[in-house]
């Protein structure tokens, strides 16, 4: 098997949430101590890593980020590497992301190019996110790339293609967290409670008629509610409710629409419901913007390659940390095909591992073509 595969497997074992990855860091490590070591420098940062790699005759340095973080989604595959820690799940593809990062690192060491390379495996993109964080790192100060590369497996393509696109290639997001507090007490006597799963059941009604009613047709928004909590048994009332959420928009004003008009909608339903309505908005991500230099001239050069098909895709409402690297430093991130029929945060996405050696062989390619 090809040692890369294995090696996904391996990670796919051990899926660990933002800032939690101790596991990770520690099999990362491991794998990276075995290389020979005399081009290479790695320094920890919190639960991730940076890998600077000396090129022999360096212009500039690259950057090249693998995600490294899990989800908190109980795996309903039967793989015989699912898995083992209850309750979490690969389901992102980091497991896919990584194992491709360090084969890359791997050609690097062994047949080192002109540039200097810098690997970063990043912590907790699903959650509080670790990109900006990272940037602002000693270590980026210090071995700062001239360009960023990244990448993202798509379901939804054969495996081994490439999909990219010029410009805006991912959503700016914020997580939305709403808690209603009321009265609670026993179901037979509501007019003496204000009840929060009435209050709440409103308020995810309301929230819905923000994209349909209050942005411009022409324009593009999301709102989701993925988690309510609520209530104990059916025989009491519930004096709170949670919602947790994200938003997603193509144009960073456009999210300031939706947030003043989440405030406007959650203080009208605490108005009518008579209860408190707290909304708090964190964890944006900043969109994914491509340079269209850089990801055009990728994307001829995987063309040209011969040896994947590349496709010009649509932008999608996926949102990414990646999008605060090429805020600063110019770059592009693709989607790299995995062919499942379950997609993204799905308890049964299996990805297909062609797509690792694939993945490795170009990209490797791609970082060192003009070698003298
Ligand atoms: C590629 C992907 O699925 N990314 C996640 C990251 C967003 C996290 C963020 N904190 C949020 O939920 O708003 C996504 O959900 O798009």
């Amino acid at each position: 098997m090809n040692p890369f595969i294995s090696i996904r497997r391996e990670l796919h074992k051990i899926p660990e949430t933002g800032y939690s990855e101790f596991k990770t860091q520690e099999f990362l490590l491991q794998y990276i101590n075995s290389l020979p070591q005399d081009r290479l420098t790695v320094e920890k940062w919190e639960t991730g890593l940076f890998v600077f790699v000396e090129g022999i005759s360096p212009v500039k340095t690259i950057g090249y980020r693998a995600d490294i973080d899990g989800l908190p989604i109980e795996e309903m595959t039967n793989l015989d590497f699912k898995s083992e820690h209850l309750g979490y799940m690969h389901a992102c593809g980091h497991d896919f992301h990584m194992s491709i990062a360090l084969g890359v690192l791997t050609q690097s060491v062994m047949n080192p190019v002109q540039d200097n390379l810098l690997f970063l495996f990043q912590p907790a993109e699903e959650g509080p996110g670790g990109a900006e964080r990272m940037l602002q790192s000693e270590q980026m100060k210090k071995w700062m790339p001239d360009q960023m590369i990244g990448l993202h497996i798509a379901p939804e393509y054969k495996a081994g293609e490439i999909a990219a696109k010029p410009g805006l290639l991912f959503a700016n997001t914020s997580e939305l967290h709403i808690e209603l507090t009321g009265l609670g007490g026993h179901a037979a006597y509501p007019h003496k409670t204000k009840d929060m799963i009435v209050a709440g059941a409103h308020l995810i009604t309301q929230l819905q008629s923000i994209v349909s009613r209050s942005l411009d047709p022409l324009d593009s928004g999301v709102v989701t509610i993925g988690k309510l909590e609520s209530g104990t048994v059916g025989n009491i009332i519930a004096d709170k409710a949670l919602l947790s959420g994200t938003m997603r928009t193509l144009d960073p004003d456009t999210m300031i629409i939706l947030k003043s008009r989440v405030e406007a909608i959650a203080n009208g339903i605490g108005a009518s419901f008579d209860c408190e309505v707290k909304a708090e908005f964190n964890q944006p991500y900043y969109q994914v913007y491509n340079d269209e230099t850089l990801v055009s001239e990728f994307m001829n050069f995987a063309s040209e390659s011969g040896s994947v098909k590349v496709i010009e895709c649509e932008k999608a409402m996926t949102g990414e940390d990646f999008g605060y690297f090429l805020k600063e430093i110019p770059g592009f991130m693709f989607w790299l095909g995995v062919d499942s029929p379950h997609g993204l945060h799905h308890a049964k996405l299996n990805p297909n591992e062609e797509a690792i050696p694939i993945a490795i062989d170009l990209m490797w390619k791609y970082l060192s073509r003009n070698q003298e």
